[in-house]
């Protein structure tokens, strides 16, 4: 048996890339994920992901004494300059050469004397710089980039040849996919983006005196005619950097530090594909997202468990064991629908010895015909880097019996593996091995984060620097420099979760001594939560009663939108027992708010639509008082809505519209309105995207309500269904809730509406720190280094304190502003305020 199917139940933070990768890397094997919960199907099936992770006119031309005639282009060292600077038909021209020089070493490529790696470098050395002469200056859209892309994978197949298909026997050619995934190195695009990127600091750096530079830089004076404008060479490079993070606008003087461009420019060459592209390719292709649980169970020769092992929050082991309740719903459907042979893997983190819970429910319900393999095959991605680990994972581990059948199960995933590991990173042992190894690991890793902070205590009490403590322990070979950044804490749902597992899993084997040392992981870690906090609490003066205090960011580490287990909630949760008033910033959180309100069209019309509510409602609740100025002032649009409670204008036109779309579906074929809506318009497409349709709206505001069903007409004919998707629509929240939902949590609080009267949500970070007290920083969000600090200084109540839990910023730089600085692990320097409270963490 060949793996054709695999089905993978939980579309989570671990199903989803995983399977992803999966389906991009094994363009044979068609990956269905599946999910329980609608919503998140709708979501990978849409285009905001659940998971966020981590590029001259008429007239002669004068310059100085000169004049020169103006023509519509002109060949200049060889490429083609069009006086609008297109570059389509210098490219068009360029592949026109590759294609010539194809030709001539044509028989070379086919060559069966030649090995495949001689000839990818014949296509380097001799047809690529022929067809990337000058893309140092070119504007690439989506279509020239797929012709280049397409000559490319056409002397790819030449190089590489046809295959033999497994189902038909006969040859075909590769599948581009198939052609990535045999040549490693960056593809045409990145090349023309990092040359791109080369030139761009070159020019940067020229200086005034040099014409490049002043096309670079000077605007020209003319009106610019309607319409949107054509993307410029500019432009591009914007976007190159920012696909690498750098999304500040000043890059020219980022170019001016060689090192650091230097740095961009390679890192151009070496970018791999975002979770949103590699879905993107495969979606529809060989990667399904769907709730039809049952089918994806039958059909599949292989089933991963990815589903949540969340800590048990009731009966025995509460507070400690996992709870596999998920685990066993999802073995329990395996058991019940599955027909013929299945290999069941288990990919979410569990304790020793699950596999053999799985396999006693498998086996109990077992059916004639029907037999199982259990595999374990832990993941090791960390959230925010999950493709790069899936596609470059040090270690593959998959555990299975010492049996032939269970040896042979582990051979089948090995294949699957292997087409993108080499195998000598597959690692195989026995099951409860395998187990073991993940929640170990886990434990290693927490484990050196809390050895980093436990020291971070003691250099605050002496006067060492934790920083210069890690780097001379981490240079030690044997110790090693990663996971040894000292912080507020670590956060995550796995650590916490692992450890208080592995300590659960000790003592239920009478090792009581294993478990107490594993413990000491954890209670470091809220040790260092509570220390951090009462830092915060006790430099206000020990009070923070009524006073305004900025958290920033609240994931519980950058690049990723996952608040679970943050330790911005303990540090939140004791600043709101102490009765401050939160404002709270995350870019990540903020961004997903956007992104849903991208789901409606025509943004312009929703956005004079809430300008038009705003005004009125304005009226009606008047003016603030200012706490800081004492000034009168206009409300905020979010203090607006948090005193209009009811649906918003957009909500209700959303509502409504559903409301006639219903009764238009249920109009029939006799009415005029009805054949609109399903009738097709006859003639052909004009060329362009397709402008949205009211039918769109509808779809989209069902997707936002979590039907992702295409059809809806079907859908509209129940009315009491139809009516229950309206009043959704109506009541959606478009406000971010998960910071909400996280501080009045019952786990957190007893008293949600004073803790929600106690927070603001802010959408920018310098409405969120105006007036406040103090600013703590709880997640390394890249985008806090680069704040206007001196804007915010003077925007804040005086003294201006921060404190720096994740120590990225420039102390120095804060404190020559006039911060009150305070970090991890360091005494810092306080010129302004020399005055001791006796606690040996003030400096
Ligand atoms: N988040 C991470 O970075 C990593 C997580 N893990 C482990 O992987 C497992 C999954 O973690 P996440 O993906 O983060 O969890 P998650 O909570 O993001 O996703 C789990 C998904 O499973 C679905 N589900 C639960 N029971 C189901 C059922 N019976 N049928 C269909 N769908 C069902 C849920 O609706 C949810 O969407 C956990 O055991 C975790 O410890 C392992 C490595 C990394
Ligand atoms: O089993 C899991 O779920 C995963 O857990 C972690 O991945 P993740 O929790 O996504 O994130 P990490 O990068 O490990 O960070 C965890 C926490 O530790 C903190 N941390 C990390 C490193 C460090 O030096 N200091 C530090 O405080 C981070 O800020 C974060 O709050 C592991 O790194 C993955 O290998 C593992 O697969």
């Amino acid at each position: 048996m060949v793996i054709k199917k695999i089905c993978c139940i939980g579309a989570g933070y671990v199903g989803g890339p995983t399977c992803s990768v999966m389906a991009l890397k094994c363009p044979d094997i068609t990956v269905t994920v599946v999910d329980k919960s609608k919503e998140r199907i709708a979501q990978w099936n849409s285009d905001k992901l659940p998971i966020y992770e981590n590029i001259v006119r008429n007239g002669n031309i004068k310059i100085g004494n000169l004049s020169f005639e103006e023509v519509e282009k002109f060949k200049y060292l060889g490429a083609t300059v069009t006086n609008i600077n297109d570059t389509r038909e210098e490219i068009k021209h360029r592949i026109n050469m590759g294609n010539a020089c194809y030709y001539s070493v044509e028989k070379l490529l086919s060559s069966s004397l030649l090995s495949k790696n001689l000839k990818v470098r014949i296509y380097k050395t001799v047809i690529l710089p022929i067809v990337l002469y000058g893309c140092e200056t070119w504007t690439l859209t989506l279509r020239e980039e797929h012709r280049l892309r397409v000559f490319e994978n056409k002397v790819h197949r030449k190089i590489f040849g046809a295959k033999r298909d497994e189902v038909t026997g006969e040859w075909r050619k590769l599948h581009n996919a198939e052609l990535h995934s045999l040549c490693s190195s960056p593809d045409i695009i990145r090349n023309i983006k990092s040359r791109r990127l080369r030139w761009a600091g070159h020019v940067a750096r020229m200086g005034e005196s040099r014409n490049a530079y002043g096309v670079l830089v000077g605007r020209p004076e003319r009106k610019r005619p309607l319409g949107r404008p054509r993307r410029r060479w500019e432009d591009n490079i914007k976007m190159d950097l920012r696909e690498m993070g750098y999304d500040d606008r000043d890059w020219i003087n980022l170019a001016h530090d060689r090192d650091q461009w230097l740095a961009y420019v390679r890192a151009e060459m070496n970018l791999r594909p975002g979770l949103d592209e590699v879905v993107r390719e495969c979606r529809g292709r060989n990667l399904f997202f769907s709730t039809d649980i049952e089918t994806a169970i039958k059909e599949a020769d292989l089933i991963f468990i990815s589903v949540n092992t969340p800590t048990k929050t009731f009966g025995n082991g509460k507070g400690r064991a996992a709870d596999l309740k998920y685990v066993d719903g999802a073995a329990r459907m395996i058991a019940e629908v599955a027909t013929g042979d299945k290999i069941v893997v288990e990919k979410s983190t569990v304790p020793v010895r699950a596999a053999e819970s799985i396999l006693n429910i498998l086996r109990a319900n077992n059916k004639p015909g029907v037999s199982y393999q259990i595999l374990s095959n832990p993941e090791f991605l960390a959230e925010g880097t999950a493709i790069d680990d899936l596609l470059k994972a040090d270690r593959v581990l998959i555990g299975g019996e010492d049996t032939p059948e269970g040896q042979a199960a582990i051979e089948k995933l090995c294949w699957v593996y292997e087409h993108w590991i080499s195998r000598s990173n597959i690692i195989t042992t026995n099951t409860w091995s395998s187990e073991l190894s993940k929640l170990a690991a886990n434990a290693f890793l927490a484990q050196r984060i809390s050895s980093i902070n436990s020291l971070s205590a003691v250099c605050e009490a002496t006067g060492a620097d934790i920083s210069e403590v890690a780097r001379a322990v981490g240079l030690d070979s044997r110790i090693g420099s990663k996971f040894l950044q000292a912080s507020v804490g670590f956060g995550g749902s796995c650590f916490q979760k692992d450890i208080l597992n592995l300590v659960y899993i000790c003592e239920c084997l009478n090792l009581p001594e294993v478990a107490a040392y594993w413990q000491q992981v954890i209670d470091m870690n809220e040790y260092q939560k509570s220390r951090f906090s009462a830092k915060v609490i006790e430099s206000l003066f020990n009070t923070v009663s009524d006073k305004q205090i900025t958290i920033l960011g609240f994931a519980f580490k950058k690049d990723t939108g996952d608040t679970r287990e943050s330790p911005a909630i303990h540090v939140a949760t004791t600043l709101l027992d102490e009765g401050a008033k939160l404002h709270i910033y995350d870019p990540k959180l903020q961004a997903y708010r956007n992104l849903n309100s991208c789901w409606t069209v025509t943004l312009r019309e929703e956005h004079r639509l809430r300008v038009f509510e705003n005004k009125v409602l304005r009226k009606i609740f008047g003016a603030k008082r200012d706490e800081v100025t004492g000034e009168w002032r206009k409300l905020h649009n979010t203090e607006l809505h948090a005193l209009y409670s009811s649906p918003d204008i957009i909500r209700n036109i959303k509502s409504r519209r559903l409301r006639w779309a219903g009764y238009v579906a249920r109009m029939g074929e006799s009415r005029n309105a009805y054949r609109v809506l399903v009738g097709r318009p006859e003639g052909k497409r004009p060329v362009r995207r397709p402008s949205h349709r009211w039918e769109d709206n509808i779809k989209m505001d069902l997707r936002e309500v979590g039907y992702d069903d295409r059809e809806w007409i079907n859908l509209a004919q129940d009315r009491d269904q139809w009516r229950a998707y309206m009043r959704a629509a109506m009541n959606l929240r478009v406000e971010p809730s998960q910071i909400v939902d996280d501080l009045t949590h019952p786990n957190v609080t007893e008293e949600p509406e004073k803790v929600k009267s106690s927070i603001t949500i802010h959408s920018d970070p310098y409405t969120a720190t105006m007036g406040t007290h103090a600013i703590v920083l709880c997640t390394e969000w890249d985008e806090f280094m680069k704040l206007d600090y001196e804007r915010i200084y003077k925007d804040m109540m005086k003294p201006a304190y921060i404190f720096d839990g994740r120590k990225i910023l420039d102390h120095d730089r804060l404190i020559k502003i006039g911060f009150q600085v305070q970090t991890i692990g360091k005494r810092l320097a306080r010129p302004l305020l020399t005055r001791a409270w006796g606690s040996p963490h003030q400096a």
